[in-house]
């Protein structure tokens, strides 16, 4: 405290003033009544020097004793400071307004007073705030402004339906004003209504005569609304009981008109005339109008755009309220659009450079300009929802920090997203640029000259191109404003381009505590290309509370919801497209609807399947599918299948930045669309092993592009089922080590026949049930023809780096060669029968020699080749040892080279496999953000 207890006591003493303990112990409210102070003589001790004693003036200001103006020593307050004494001189008005946190301001836009049921509310509202003195700013009834200036634009265009638009605009407020008031409040308020409808009769005939309105006139026949509104309101105040006057704010509030249609208050003006005010009307419940106001001369103007919420911050800083109370329609400020962003939530707490900078960006918070009043003197603004009066609100104040309900701190570096869109991103390139000043001045000054405003900029540092965001409406005045200004340096080659990006918008990420915490930056453009979007431009000011990017318009919904579940820890959403509901397809299906609701609530991870297609018929849904009911969906609601409408449906769906196809089919046809897909940004998942098995040159593509892109493509599946053997090979591969052989039982099918052809069922019998316990391939002859396995062993091969095509392998085909040819499955299994006893000798000649009979498939890598064929193993030796659909398959590598490393278990069927592709599934969330 540098006051000292003498200083106070100095103070305290006199008659004409009241100093409250804040002085002393900076803690409770203040309050000053300030009446002819004269030549009051503050000493200070210690010696304080002049600079100091100016640095405590904003102290003294906010007990109310001497107001900011003193500063300035242009009022009647003059201070003079040496190093021991401040001197206060002369008088100031005597006034009996009390200033500081006994004041609350309240401001009730149009909707809160849209009725005469409303205007009730807000009375209830103003009534039960315990707050000693209420400021309350009102704005006209919803809808009456724009009547106002309807009836100027049809005065001034000279059409007479002015008179009977007036004759409602009158009706509107008399009905209001009868289901409001009776006896002499409606009387006194019925009688000026008709003055002022009379006055503005004249004024609009004057209007209309003229062919023009002025702005002054204009303004003056706008801002009745709020004159009705706040003599309405303060009327149902004072018929409940309550003392209540009301203030035409012009009398109050004095602006100057600037250079861009704004207006700059003159709070020393306004202050010394809210003090004789209030001398003449002391209340200690006052209704002001919002938005009208006037300037130096007492010509009534306007406050303009959110003209009320500014009045109420003007208010606020005239009174030192100690809050200021916006009531509107929202429960408070989001952390991003809500019709938008679904999980968007409402901030406890914003700071006033957040809030600022939120608002900025399109955020429905305030205006910029409304935060400047109150935020010189530290008043906390408070945004309410009129019509749920139990949700708490946001505050806007110093610090954003807040603590939650369970003591818990808000601390998310990140308060908020907001979006501009309609944009253009304008880029200026060339050499010349580089290391001469003035460019910026040019290409900046020649945009002005079109009046076109810059919203965002960045150059690199190499200063070969300067970029910025400009209204899409203005760039193309401000395209040619800019070729004509280089248009020598264009010739010369000095610039090389004035490129125009139309169809931008602006993604802001804003925080005060982004200053300092590194990583933020990191994981919002993670968070972006992980969704695959493309930033065009970046601008960051060193102010760290803002990180602006510049992206696709059509990816600004996606690019918002990316990065508000990285941040806000919402769900990770992913839109899913599922093809093939067959066996493995409808497993995953059921899987997936049995653990939605756990993955929702324990991991929050929210799967919603948007499109199921088979061949013929598909399914689509704009929410997601109801899984409890996707089979009778898919029939009664099916429409004829049309891929690339179903991709686009799935992937379109801009509410969700995230997109996976999962290929349940057998088909080379839809594997072949992966690469397209993976290039648009959407995730692959699938067992079909058509892909990773097909064309060398096809595979190689789709890894290299996969390498490049944040997408994400898995197929785990495609070998062992839901066994981990990609990978665990994968694991292998990137810590080091060194594949030289992979040998196993790679088919379910394969294993399942031999485990069970021991000499008690024919060979076709066993295929038929391995082909009822789902093991085998959609036609069977892709596994017994060796196919099947093939397939895995040239997966495992390329994934181990050797470039191998399916046509390299021999392969040992079981399918007897006169059925080769059969037209299809089901005639094919009919047929098999007949070619039985050839397998049957095939295994007693090795059951003679205890040996039994097991399909192989061999990756060597050494020798840069592979095989599949039918061998004989001991009895003891572990391939003789499987049961069921087992896999089993052994790595030997440099590091497991005495002893293989060996995977083993069911490696066909249902639902090992659809829970191999989940497990992928779940692996792509995590990777795209969700808890782990
Ligand atoms: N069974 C198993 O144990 C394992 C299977 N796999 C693999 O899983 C995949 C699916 O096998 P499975 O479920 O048994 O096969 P199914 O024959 O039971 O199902 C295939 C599905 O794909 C659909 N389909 C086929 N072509 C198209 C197309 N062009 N467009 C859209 N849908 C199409 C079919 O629809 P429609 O009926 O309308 O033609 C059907 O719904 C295969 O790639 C298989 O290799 C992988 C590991 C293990
Ligand atoms: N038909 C295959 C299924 C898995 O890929 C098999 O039998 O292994
Ligand atoms: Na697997």
């Amino acid at each position: 405290m540098v006051f000292s207890a003498a200083a106070a006591a100095a103070l305290s003493s006199s008659s004409s003033t009241m100093i409250s303990s804040r002085f002393l112990h900076s803690s409770a409210p203040l309050a000053l009544q300030s009446r002819h102070i004269t030549e009051k003589k503050i000493s200070l001790s210690p010696p304080t020097s002049q600079r100091r004693v100016f640095s405590l003036l904003p102290s003294v200001s906010r007990m109310g004793f001497v107001s900011q103006r003193v500063k300035k020593e242009s009022s009647n307050l003059r201070i003079f400071a040496s190093a021991t004494d401040i001197s206060v001189e002369k008088s100031v008005e005597e006034v009996h307004l009390h200033k500081g946190d006994m004041w609350s301001v309240h401001k009730f836009g149009g909707t809160c007073v849209g009725s005469s049921e409303r205007i009730k509310n807000v009375a209830e509202v103003i009534i039960s705030d315990a707050t000693e003195r209420k400021l309350v700013v009102v704005s006209a009834m919803s809808k009456v402004t724009d009547m106002m200036y309807d009836l100027i634009q049809k005065a001034q265009s000279r059409d007479d339906s002015y008179l009977s638009a007036l004759d409602a605009v009158l009706e509107k407020h008399k009905s209001t004003a009868h289901d409001l008031l009776d006896g002499d409040e409606l009387a006194g308020f019925l009688s000026r209504l008709h003055h002022d409808i009379s006055n503005l009769k004249a004024m609009l005939r004057a209007i209309y005569i003229a062919g023009h309105a002025t702005e002054s006139f204009s303004d003056f026949v706008a801002g009745h609304g709020e004159l009705w509104s706040a003599q309405m309101l303060a009327a149902v105040v004072r018929q409940n009981g309550v003392d209540c006057t009301w203030m035409d704010t012009r009398d109050v509030i004095i602006v100057n008109p600037t250079s861009s249609n704004q207006v700059d208050p003159d709070f020393m003006e306004s202050e010394r005339r809210l003090e004789k005010w209030f001398s003449q009307k002391p209340s200690k419940t006052i209704i002001a109008t919002g938005f009208i106001a006037s300037t130096p001369d007492n010509i009534p103007t306007t406050l303009k755009r959110d003209g009320s919420d500014f009045s109420a911050a003007i208010m606020g800083s005239l009174v030192k309220a100690g809050q200021v109370t916006i009531w509107t329609d929202v429960d408070g400020v989001y952390s991003a659009d809500p019709r938008k962003v679904s999980e968007a939530v409402i901030l406890k707490k914003l700071s006033y450079q957040e809030a600022w900078e939120m608002s900025y960006f399109g955020a429905n918070v305030l205006h910029p300009r409304t935060i400047i009043p109150v935020m010189r003197y530290d008043i906390p603004i408070v945004i309410r929802n009129i019509f749920n009066l139990s949700a708490p609100g946001t505050m806007i104040c110093q610090s954003s920090v807040s603590e939650n309900g369970d003591g818990q701190k808000e601390d998310s570096p990140v308060k908020g997203f907001a979006t501009i869109d309609n944009l253009a991103l304008v880029n200026v390139e060339g050499t010349g640029m580089a290391g001469v000043p003035g460019t910026a001045n040019a290409i900046f000054g020649a945009v002005k000259d079109v009046g076109a405003n810059v919203i965002m900029i960045s150059q690199a540092s190499s200063e070969h191109s300067v970029c910025f965001a400009v209204p899409e409406k203005e760039v193309k005045a401000v395209a040619e404003a800019l070729q004509s200004r280089f248009r020598e340096a264009l010739h010369a080659g000095r610039l090389s381009q004035v490129q125009i990006i139309p169809n931008c918008s602006i993604l802001a990420t804003v925080g005060q505590k982004m200053a300092s915490t590194p990583g933020v930056s990191a994981t919002l453009f993670n968070a972006l290309a992980k969704a695959n979007i493309n930033v065009r431009a970046i601008a960051q000011g060193c102010s760290e509370y803002n990180i602006t990017v510049v992206i696709k318009r059509e990816d600004c919904i996606r690019a918002l919801r990316a990065v508000h579940s990285r941040f806000y820890l919402s769900r990770t959403t992913i839109a899913m497209g599922i093809i093939g509901p067959g066996l493995i397809g409808a497993t995953l299906l059921d899987q997936l609807r049995d653990q939605t609701a756990i993955l929702k609530e324990e991991f929050n991870i929210d799967l919603r399947v948007m499109g199921i297609t088979g061949s013929k018929t598909m399914l689509l849904s704009d929410m997601g599918i109801d899984l409890l009911r996707w089979r009778e969906l898919l029939k009664e609601k099916g429409e004829v299948a049309d891929l690339e409408k179903f991709t686009h449906h799935v992937r379109g769906n801009h509410f969700i930045p995230n997109t996976v196809l999962v290929d349940c089919t057998a088909d080379s046809n839809i594997a072949s669309c992966y690469h397209d897909w993976l290039r648009k940004g959407i995730h692959v998942i699938t067992p079909n092993k058509k892909a990773n098995s097909g064309p060398l040159d096809h595979y190689s593509k789709l890894r290299a592009l996969q390498r490049k892109s944040y997408t994400h493509y898995f197929y785990e599946a495609t070998v062992g089922a839901g066994l981990p053997i990609i990978s665990t090979l994968r694991g292998l591969l990137e810590t080091g080590d060194k594949i030289l052989r992979i040998e196993g039982i790679f088919s379910g099918t394969l294993s399942y026949l031999f485990n069970n052809f021991v000499g008690t069922q024919t060979f076709s019998e066993v295929v038929s049930e391995a082909k009822a316990a789902g093991y085998t391939e959609p036609d069977p002859r892709d596994d017994l023809s060796g196919t099947d396995v093939a397939r895995k062993v040239i997966i495992l091969a390329r994934e181990s780096g050797l470039k191998l095509e399916l046509a390299d392998l021999p392969i040992q085909s079981l399918v007897p060669e006169p059925l080769r040819g059969c037209a299809s499955a089901g005639e094919f299994m009919e047929k098999l029968p007949q070619f039985d006893h050839d397998l049957a000798k095939e295994r007693q000649q090795a059951e003679d020699a205890g040996e039994v009979l097991r399909y192989v498939g061999v990756v060597d890598a050494v020798n840069k080749k592979g095989i599949v064929e039918l061998r004989r193993y001991k009895k003891d030796h572990p391939f003789a040892q499987l049961s069921g659909s087992d896999n089993i398959i052994a790595f030997t590598t440099r590091r497991y080279k005495e002893q293989p490393l060996i995977v083993r278990g069911p490696g066909a069927g249902a639902q090992v496999t659809a829970g191999g592709i989940f497990s992928d599934i779940l692996r792509l969330a995590s990777y795209l953000g969700a808890p782990s």
